[in-house]
C-alpha cells in the first residue's frame, strides 16, 4: 500500500512562477504522506504550438534538474508530468521520473501526437511542432513497476496493455484534456483503462485557467482496476490522493482473471 497525489497546478507563462508552484504543491504532497507524487503535462508551458519550442529544454537543462532535486529534497518518487524538450532540433512532449534519491529512472516520449479537428469544437495539431516519441514507458520502484504515459497516449488501448503485460500495477498520465473531449470522454477513458488492464490509473491534468492559452479540464482522477473512481478533482487548483492497494490488484486479477483470459493467438 502506498499513496499516490497528483498535483492539478494552475499553469503559467512564467516558468519561474510555475516552478514555484510545482515545487511548493509536491512539498506538500510529501509533508501530506504522498510517497508517489505526479504533476500535470506541460506544467512549465503554456499548452500550444506557440510555445513549445521556446520553452523547451534539453535533458540536461534546469527543467529536469530541478525535478530531481525536488524528488530527493522530499524523499518521493516523483513523475515530473511533462515538459517540452529539446533534442537535435527536435521537441519532444516528455515526462522524467525521479526515485527518492533524484535518480532519474524513466524518460517518456509521448508517443501519439495529439493532432485532431472536432468540428465546433478544437482543433489541434501537437505535429506541426513536436516529433513523437517511439516507445512505451515502464518505471521500477520499490513498490511496484509503474507505466508512464502522456495524454492522448490514453486513447490507444494498446499502449497500456503492453505497460500492463510488462508488469505495471499503476499507470500515471499526466494529461490536459479540454473542454471538448474532456466532458465527453474523459472519465469514460480513465475508468477503461484501469478496468481493462486492472490497473489503477492515475491521470493528472492542470487546473482550468479560463484566461490561459488553453483550458484545461481538470478532473485530475484515480480510477481503481474494478473501474471505479477512487478519487477525482473538479477544475480548480487542488491535490488529489489515493492509497493504491497492491493486495486489492491482486485479489480483482484473481477474481475476474481477464489478462488470464486472453487468447493472444486469435488477436495476432
Ligand atoms: O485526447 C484528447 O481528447 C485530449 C488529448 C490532449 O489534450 C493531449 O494529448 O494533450
Amino acid at each position: 500500500m502506498f499513496k499516490i497525489a497528483l498535483c492539478q497546478m494552475m499553469g503559467s507563462m512564467d516558468k519561474e512562477k510555475s516552478k514555484e508552484k510545482a515545487g511548493a504543491m509536491v512539498r506538500e504532497a510529501a509533508e501530506n504522506g504522498a510517497q508517489v507524487v505526479a504533476l500535470p503535462e506541460m506544467w512549465n508551458c503554456p499548452y500550444s504550438n506557440d510555445y513549445f519550442r521556446d520553452y523547451a529544454e534539453p535533458e540536461d537543462g534546469p527543467s529536469v534538474k530541478f525535478l530531481s532535486d525536488l524528488a530527493r529534497g522530499n524523499d518521493i518518487y516523483l513523475i515530473g508530468g511533462s515538459i517540452s524538450e529539446l533534442d537535435d532540433n527536435k521537441v519532444y512532449n516528455t515526462s522524467f521520473s525521479f526515485d527518492r534519491q533524484g535518480k532519474r529512472i524513466g524518460k517518456h516520449r509521448k508517443v501519439h501526437l495529439f493532432d485532431i479537428d472536432v468540428k465546433g469544437g478544437i482543433r489541434f495539431m501537437e505535429s506541426d511542432t513536436l516529433s513523437p516519441g517511439d516507445k512505451a514507458t515502464v518505471i521500477d520502484t520499490e513498490y511496484c513497476k509503474i507505466g508512464v504515459a502522456i495524454c492522448y497516449d490514453v486513447r490507444f488501448p494498446e499502449l497500456s496493455r503492453k505497460m500492463a503485460l510488462a508488469g505495471a500495477k499503476l499507470i500515471v498520465l499526466p494529461a490536459a484534456f479540454n473542454l471538448t473531449t474532456g466532458p465527453a470522454h474523459w472519465d469514460l477513458t480513465m475508468r477503461a483503462r484501469a478496468l481493462d488492464n486492472q490497473v489503477y490509473f492515475a491521470a493528472a491534468s492542470p487546473a482550468r485557467d479560463m484566461d490561459g492559452v488553453y483550458q484545461a479540464y481538470g478532473s485530475s482522477c484515480i480510477a481503481t482496476p474494478w473501474g471505479e473512481f477512487l478519487a477525482k478533482a473538479d477544475e480548480k487548483e487542488t491535490i488529489v490522493y489515493g492509497d493504491i492497494d497492491l493486495d486489492y490488484v491482486e485479489a480483482i486479477r484473481q477474481q475476474l482473471p481477464l489478462l488470464k483470459h486472453r487468447r493472444e493467438e486469435i488477436y495476432k
